[in-house]
């Protein structure tokens, strides 16, 4: 029996379902309402793009009265569901998800749908953060060192970020506020955090322990190698995206206006190289110019920032010949791409009685779907960064949310799906997210043509630097360990087999069988950054080098990925963005 198809269906029924709610609109009155933009229309900045960064920024730069923004986002408002955090894994392949696809490499990824990685990301306000999953974690303070070296900016150095990190947040849980690492947090900020709630990860903290891990309260204080239950980007039972926190608190500015359903096709430049205003594409197919009296600033996130730049002009010479584009600035736009990839480990593990998905009380869809650690760990004895993190799940039997979680979320195929439904038959499996912190392979993304609406190439560049496949078999095969840890053994816990083909015939306790493994079940963590990053392409204040009155600020702008979830790093990147276009004004 084909099990997959249970959970397809699950899934259907699910996005069945949002298709009704999104009829009652209720997200928009928290919303700021839709701007009517004329033709010629002149503000003093455009963001475009109103996702995660493009909220943030949105929110600070019209904390100043004197100015007024027009934020242009090719989204709606997210729908109700998206709010709800233990919907999380019916969410991609909706109306609201770019759904990108990636280049078949006949190489990585070959164990997921079509033998290549969809790229999720969310076309809405609040972009990726009303679909991503919700996980905390800044990273470790080498990550901001080489952001700062990379911007030959000291500016951008741990110490001198934590303030904007601070700033951000608003964390709730008194355990970590109590706790040697409260410091670290801030209790004001838009985005309100919480801890996840659980409380049954006791034996597996337990046994990372037994592996070497230290226990931490948190991991976003001064030390991140450990083994922690994560904080969450939820609070009262809803999903914090950056258009719940950032763009509802500036809802009523008379100085923001909102254009809904309309993207940005081009940025328009005077013969000086001043950027001066925008082509604009609207839901009702009108093309439009809309024109910036200080600034635009890009915010379309890693795939659609590159690409807007590319058609107006800025990018690799002899790239844009190929397209007939005019160069305004030769800049190495799209060649730097990075992703945290990865693949996913499961164990059988016992039947825990009180995490049923029949239960009353479990799934609890306002919380995060299942009880949850991440742990951080180095094969370097002395190490003070992490080599590689692990997000482990505990899905109860039975799971409903399994079968999404791997058919929608990760979109492996079948066969791997049936082996993870099968073995979760009257027993928890712990879901394990592994990757490796910082990949050397990089990817790219190139034009496939001049037209806006279309999607660019996005070539990934997993396993590009064969180094990266070398460790994940070694980092792998130690996680193997897990295994032999006393809780696991007294619960007969068994490593679910996928069967992968060149794998089969291998030692499981061997190297050769995890790097097979590594390569087989490679898939995205979904932290896609890089595209336009400080330094090659950005000046440190983040302005594209070559031209004026334009930067950038999402995740194409990060120099490298963070040593843990992407979104704090984007965060803490549009809160410095905003007091640097504020230093300007
Ligand atoms: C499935 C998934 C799970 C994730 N899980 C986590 C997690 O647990 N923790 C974590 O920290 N991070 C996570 N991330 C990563 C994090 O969400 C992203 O790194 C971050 O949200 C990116 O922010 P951004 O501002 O760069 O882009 P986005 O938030 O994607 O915003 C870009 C916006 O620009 C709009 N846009 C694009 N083109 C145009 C145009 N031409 N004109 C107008 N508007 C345009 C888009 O519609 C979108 O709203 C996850 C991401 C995904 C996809």
């Amino acid at each position: 029996m084909d099990l997959s198809t249970i959970g397809q269906g699950f899934v259907g029924g699910a996005q069945g379902l949002f298709g009704l709610l999104s009829i009652l609109n209720l997200t928009s009155p928290k919303l700021p309402s839709a701007a009517s933009v004329e033709d010629g229309a002149i503000f003093d900045y455009i963001i475009v793009g109103g996702g995660t960064a493009g909220s943030i920024v949105a929110n600070r730069l019209t904390e100043e009265k004197d100015i007024n923004v027009l934020l242009i986002e090719a989204g709606e408002d997210p729908e109700i569901e998206t709010t709800v955090p233990g919907f999380m894994t019916f969410l991609p392949n909706t109306p609201y998800d770019y759904n990108f696809p990636t280049v078949n490499d006949n190489f990585s990824a070959q164990n997921l749908k079509g033998n290549a990685v969809r790229m999720t990301a969310g076309k809405a306000l609040g972009g990726s953060s009303v679909l991503h999953h919700m996980i905390q974690v800044r990273g470790n303070r080498r990550d901001y060192q080489r952001w700062a070296t990379a911007a030959n900016d000291s500016s951008w150095d741990y110490d001198s970020l934590l303030p904007y990190f601070i700033k951000s947040e608003q964390v709730k849980s008194p355990e970590i506020l109590n706790s040697e690492t409260g410091s670290y947090h801030g209790t004001e900020g838009y985005v309100n955090m919480t801890k996840e709630p659980h409380k049954v990860n006791k034996d597996i903290l337990d046994a990372f322990v037994e592996m070497g891990y230290e226990y931490l309260v948190d991991v976003n204080g001064n030390k991140t190698l450990g083994v922690a239950e994560p904080l969450f980007v939820i609070d009262d039972g809803v999903r914090q995206s950056m258009a719940e926190c950032h763009l509802s608190a500036a809802k009523d500015r008379s100085n923001l206006f909102v254009y809904k359903g309309t993207t940005v096709t081009k940025i328009l430049f005077d013969d000086d190289k001043n950027a001066i205003g925008v082509e604009i594409f609207t839901k009702d197919s009108k093309t439009m110019t809309i024109k910036a009296r200080k600034e635009i600033i890009l915010a379309a996130g890693v795939i659609r920032t590159p690409q807007v730049l590319m058609l107006s002009g800025i990018g690799p010479k002899t790239h844009l010949n190929e397209f007939n584009i005019d160069v305004i600035s030769d800049l190495p736009v799209g060649e730097t791409f990075q992703d945290h990839f990865g693949v996913v480990v499961a164990h059988k593990l016992n039947k825990s009685p009180i995490l049923t998905s029949l239960s009353p009380s479990f799934p609890d869809f306002k919380q995060f779907p299942a009880p949850t650690t991440v742990g951080f760990k180095s094969l370097e004895p002395d190490a003070t960064y992490p080599d590689f993190q692990t997000i482990n799940l505990r899905m109860p039997h039975n799971s409903i949310g399994l079968p999404s979680l791997c058919s929608n979320v990760f979109k492996y195929k079948n066969s791997i799906c049936n082996e993870m439904i099968r073995s979760n038959i009257g027993r928890d499996l712990l879901f394990s997210v592994f990757f490796i912190m910082q990949p050397y392979s990089r990817g790219k993304v190139e034009l496939r043509n001049t037209d806006p609406m279309d999607y660019p190439s996005i070539y990934t560049g997993y396993f590009s630097n064969t180094t990266d496949l070398d460790n994940l078999g070694s980092y792998l095969l130690h996680f193997s360990a897990l295994a032999n840890t006393t809780y696991f053994k007294s619960v007969d816990a068994e490593l679910v087999d996928f069967n992968l083909e060149d794998c089969n015939d291998l030692d499981r306790n061997s190297y050769d069988y995890w790097r097979c493994y590594g390569l087989k079940m490679s898939s995205t963590i979904w932290h896609p950054a890089s595209t336009c990053p400080m330094g090659p392409v950005l000046d440190s204040k983040l302005n594209v080098r070559g031209v004026k009155k334009l930067r950038v600020v999402d995740a194409s702008g990060l120099p490298s990925v963070n040593s843990g979830q992407l979104m704090a790093a984007v965060m803490v990147f549009a809160e410095k963005a905003a007091d640097l276009i504020k230093e300007d004004m």
